[in-house]
């Protein structure tokens, strides 16, 4: 893995459009700013254009969706195209909302996108596998996760992140996992959208999407592994406070140390 693209990332700090949820939408800025990238968020489809051209890559996340959103997105995605620029797409609770599947599936064949990163529920669904999705959380099943971010990724031709306690990735042909991190992340509602948009700045540094959700898979667990390490006593809200602080300042040095991935 190029743990040096986190060096990369801090010294070019790309701007990041997300199209965000109003739930989350300030940890996800705030967890682009602190890894080194510059986050932009925008709702407005006449502003489009101007934003996807001076912005490295694109988070779609589809949290609070509206047909005034979708509009937007397909927007977006059409003016990404025209401008080459990466697409990295969190599909929040595609497993729980049929509506949300169909929108997404639709999305996802008429538009290129990089990477999808879900939880194994939301990968699942996507990829027509049976579990048990609850809401934005991942539930419940006994499917192989390797089969499935396998074949889901073969389905939409791009790179998926099952993520979880485990992070399991593919393009599908490879398969690579990150077991790092906490079970303090489930407690911080938008530990995932964070995720997305980590791994849509690390796009902006690498032009393989498989090794850009790595990496970004791996810092980001290390730096919620460091922050229970050091503050064994962290409950949700100072666990989503101090994680702030390690993406601001882990180091390749400190990610190194801790790394457990394959
Ligand atoms: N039990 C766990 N142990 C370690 N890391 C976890 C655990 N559960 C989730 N994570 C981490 O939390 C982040 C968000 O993943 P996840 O909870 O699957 O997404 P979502 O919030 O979209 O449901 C990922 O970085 C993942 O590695
Ligand atoms: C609670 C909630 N409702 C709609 S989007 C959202 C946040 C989802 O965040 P995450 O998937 O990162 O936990
Ligand atoms: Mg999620």
């Amino acid at each position: 893995m190029q743990l040096e693209l986190l060096d990369k990332l801090r010294a070019e700090n790309p701007v990041i459009f997300n199209i965000a949820n109003f739930v989350t939408v300030q940890d996800v800025a705030n967890a682009v700013n602190a890894i080194g990238a510059s986050p932009i968020m925008s709702n407005e489809v006449a502003e489009a254009e101007e934003i996807v051209r001076m912005a490295s890559a694109i988070a779609v996340n589809i949290g609070c969706l509206t047909k005034e959103q979708i509009n937007h997105i397909k927007k977006v995605e059409d003016l990404a195209r025209q401008y080459n620029k990466p697409i990295v797409f969190d599909p929040v609770a595609v497993g729980a909302v049929e509506y949300r599947y169909k929108i997404t599936d639709k999305l996802l064949w008429a538009f290129h996108t990089s990477i999808i990163r879900g939880n194994i529920g939301e990968i699942a669904a996507l990829g027509g596998f049976d579990w048990s999705s609850k809401g934005i959380d991942a539930g419940s099943g006994s499917g192989d996760i390797d089969e499935i971010a396998m074949k889901t990724a073969q389905k939409y031709h791009c790179t998926v992140i099952a993520s979880g306690s485990t992070d399991t990735i593919s393009d599908g042909k490879r398969i690579a996992h990150v077991h790092n991190g906490s079970p303090l992340f489930k407690t911080h509602v938008g530990s995932g959208d964070m995720l997305t948009s980590i791994v849509t700045a690390f796009t902006a540094v690498t032009d393989d999407p498989f090794e850009a959700a790595q990496i970004g898979a791996l810092v980001f667990s290390c730096a919620g592994q460091l922050v229970v390490k050091d503050h064994p006593n962290v409950g949700p809200a100072t666990f989503g406070m101090y994680l702030m602080d390690y993406l601001y300042k882990v180091t390749v040095a400190d990610i190194k140390q801790i790394a457990d991935f394959d």
